[in-house]
């Protein structure tokens, strides 16, 4: 059975309305999205939610994917209208780089709330995106965690917490956690297979098969060195090859074990760098 692509839980509409509810105490908002398949899990919602807000997308965790890919994506997205800027969360996140992103989209506002006298130069942020994705590391590494919140910052709303980070940033401490509406099965797997869904939602052998799919294509030198294969078992279809990896890993017919060793090798980089989405296909 395929990954449930109606799975919408039911915190989902509590979260939207909390983001709804945030967004006019913020200047812009960081979607994060993932760098190894961006246009996969960027929410659709989010830019509709929040209209003509300022948005910055931010690539997390480019150091699991392919870095030619991600350049392609980020030329993607700036030609289509977005800022888009890539990080990293294992290097230190800097938020200069963040800041600097950020004020150049707000370039005008800035200077108009300047011109009303509004003397703070701070930009307000929220993080949002779907789970998983890098908000808490992202926060924690953009406020070193000990300068945590800020609540009494003149012009902040009361009850709402801010966590100050270099170069004028004030971020919301809580981030928006917005679950994927799938449009499609292949985006379901996708999503799944970078840890974006709840282990249980979808199952192993249908993902573990996505996989195996995209790294006999793009990666099989990887694919076949972690798993022993021959040049004859890229001749197996795709099911007798996740048999075939089950008994090179030892697990004998435990294919649903195989599977979620698949998934957490890819997870854990044991197959490379990759990206699973492609521009060339969007694109055609
Ligand atoms: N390699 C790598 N791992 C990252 C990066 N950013 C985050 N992670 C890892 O990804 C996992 C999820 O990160 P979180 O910051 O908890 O993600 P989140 O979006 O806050 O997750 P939710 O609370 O479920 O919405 C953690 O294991 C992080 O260590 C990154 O840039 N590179």
């Amino acid at each position: 059975m395929p990954v449930n692509i109606q799975w919408f839980p039911g915190h989902m509409a509590k979260a939207l309305k909390q983001f709804k509810a945030n967004l006019p105490k913020v200047d812009i908002v960081f979607e994060l999205v993932d760098a190894r398949c961006p246009y996969s899990s960027i929410n659709p919602e989010i830019k509709k939610i929040s209209k003509d807000k300022p948005h910055l997308l931010i690539l997390t965790k480019s150091d699991l994917a392919d870095p030619k890919m991600t350049q392609r994506w980020l030329h993607y997205f700036r030609h289509h209208g977005y800022a888009a800027i890539a990080i990293d969360s294992k290097q230190h996140v800097k938020s200069g780089k963040i800041a600097k992103a950020a004020r150049q989209i707000l370039g005008g506002q800035l200077e108009h709330r300047h011109q009303r006298g509004i003397k703070s130069n701070n930009v307000r942020a929220i993080c949002v995106g779907i789970p998983n994705v890098g908000k808490s590391t992202l926060l924690n590494q953009l406020v070193h965690r000990r300068a945590a919140q800020v609540g009494n910052t003149p012009g902040v709303t009361k009850g709402t917490q801010w966590l100050r980070s270099g170069n004028g940033l004030l971020l919301l401490d809580t981030p928006g956690i917005l679950w994927h509406k799938f449009q499609n099965q292949t985006i379901a797997d996708k999503i799944s297979l970078v840890g974006s869904v709840k282990a249980g939602q979808y199952y192993n052998d249908d993902v573990a098969l996505y996989a195996l799919k995209f790294f006999r294509n793009h990666h099989p030198d990887e694919l076949a060195k972690r798993y022993r294969l021959t040049k004859a078992d890229f001749n197996l279809n795709d099911v007798d090859l996740l048999l075939k990896i089950t008994k090179n890993v030892g697990m004998r017919d435990d294919y649903d074990r195989a599977s979620l060793r698949v998934i957490l090798d890819t997870r854990k980089e044991k197959l490379g760098r990759f990206t699973l989405d492609d521009v060339a296909k969007v694109e055609a």
